[in-house]
């Protein structure tokens, strides 16, 4: 569905290039529901608009739903459904209307452009909105309008740049409810960017991440996951004296590693959490040290970012 062989873009503003996009490698098969993850300037947006046709590459090649993208433009573009950031819709007009519209545009006839706003309406959740004014709708309502209208024409692979930005956690999530809902029941094959880690982790079954332009890492999310050496185990003593000998002890955990000790805590990384508690817990008692509490964290996309680059994807 998605083939892009060293895909690149740079931009020249007055005398400094910026490498947007360093020669990434996609593929998606169809039916695929993907998540390309990246902090803010990672190159998201430059490849999507590159793979939707609407920037033409510095090098590098593609090809989406069958064309080349740059050989054969229009027919990526009849093929696929691309909704932008804050696409917006015509204000003064009427959510049918405008989904009309945008039906006769894409060149259906009257009665089949009818017929697809009804069924539109209907999967998006938007009947009951139908007639009133675009303007007039929320967030949410906004949202799924735009996607009712990128799905228009029936394509077979849609492009959703960061869907649910600026939208509440209920409207987030009711949205990712309907994407979930198109890709499972109407087979459409979804690649969508996003920042956020969670929507990553919980929507899409492959993730793609990228940082500075490069792809550097591409799986399903506890595939990623399990490239973070283990789980997080806490452990809090009475004293922060008796916290290197805790170390001590942990460090003869067969998996353990990352040891770190900072007052009274000590953390580590270990292969299964859960299973290594209960005899640390024996140890550290026959050693006479105070256990005060442990945790188990497995690990989370963001530990998959700061480990392959050093960097916390949350605090950007
Ligand atoms: N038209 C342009 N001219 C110059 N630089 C650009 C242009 N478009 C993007 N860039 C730069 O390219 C880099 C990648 O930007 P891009 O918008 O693709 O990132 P992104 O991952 O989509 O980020 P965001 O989540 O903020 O949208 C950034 O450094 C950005 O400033």
């Amino acid at each position: 569905m998605i083939h892009a062989k060293n895909l690149t873009r740079r931009f020249t503003l007055k005398n400094e290039t910026v490498e947007a996009v360093r020669g990434v490698e996609i593929d998606v098969v169809p039916g695929e529901l993907v998540a390309f993850l990246g902090p803010n300037g990672a190159g998201k947006s430059t490849t999507l608009r590159m793979l939707t046709t609407l920037l033409p590459p510095s090098a590098g090649t593609a090809t989406v739903a069958g064309y080349d993208i740059d050989r054969d433009p229009v027919e990526v573009r009849r093929r696929i459904g691309h909704i932008g950031q804050g696409n917006g819709s015509f204000d003064g007009m009427r959510v049918r209307e405008e989904l009309f519209t945008q039906g006769r545009f894409y060149g259906l006839d009257r009665r089949t452009a009818q017929a697809r706003v009804d069924e539109l309406l209907d999967q998006l959740d938007l009947s009951a909105q139908a007639d009133r004014d675009v303007a007039r709708l929320s967030g949410g309502q906004r949202r799924r309008l735009d996607i009712a209208m990128g799905l228009i024409h029936r394509p077979r692979l849609l492009f959703l740049d960061e869907p649910s930005s600026g939208l509440d956690p209920q409207s987030r999530a009711n949205l990712l409810e309907h994407i979930r809902r198109l890709h499972r029941e109407e087979d459409v094959t979804v690649f969508l960017t996003t920042h956020y880690l969670d929507e990553a982790d919980a929507l899409a079954e492959r993730v793609i991440v990228i940082d500075h332009g490069t792809i550097i890492a591409d799986g399903t999310p506890s595939q990623l996951k399990s490239k973070v050496s283990g789980d997080l185990v806490t452990v809090q003593l009475a004293e922060p004296e008796q916290v290197a000998a805790a170390a001590e002890v942990a460090g003869r955990i067969p998996t353990a590693h990352e040891l770190d000790q900072a007052d009274a805590e000590l953390t580590f990384r270990v292969e299964n959490g859960d299973a290594a508690i209960p005899e640390l817990v024996r140890s550290l008692d026959a050693a006479g040290l105070t256990l005060r509490g442990t945790q188990v964290k497995r690990p989370t996309l963001d530990d998959v970012f700061l480990t392959l680059t050093g960097r916390s994807l949350r605090d950007e």
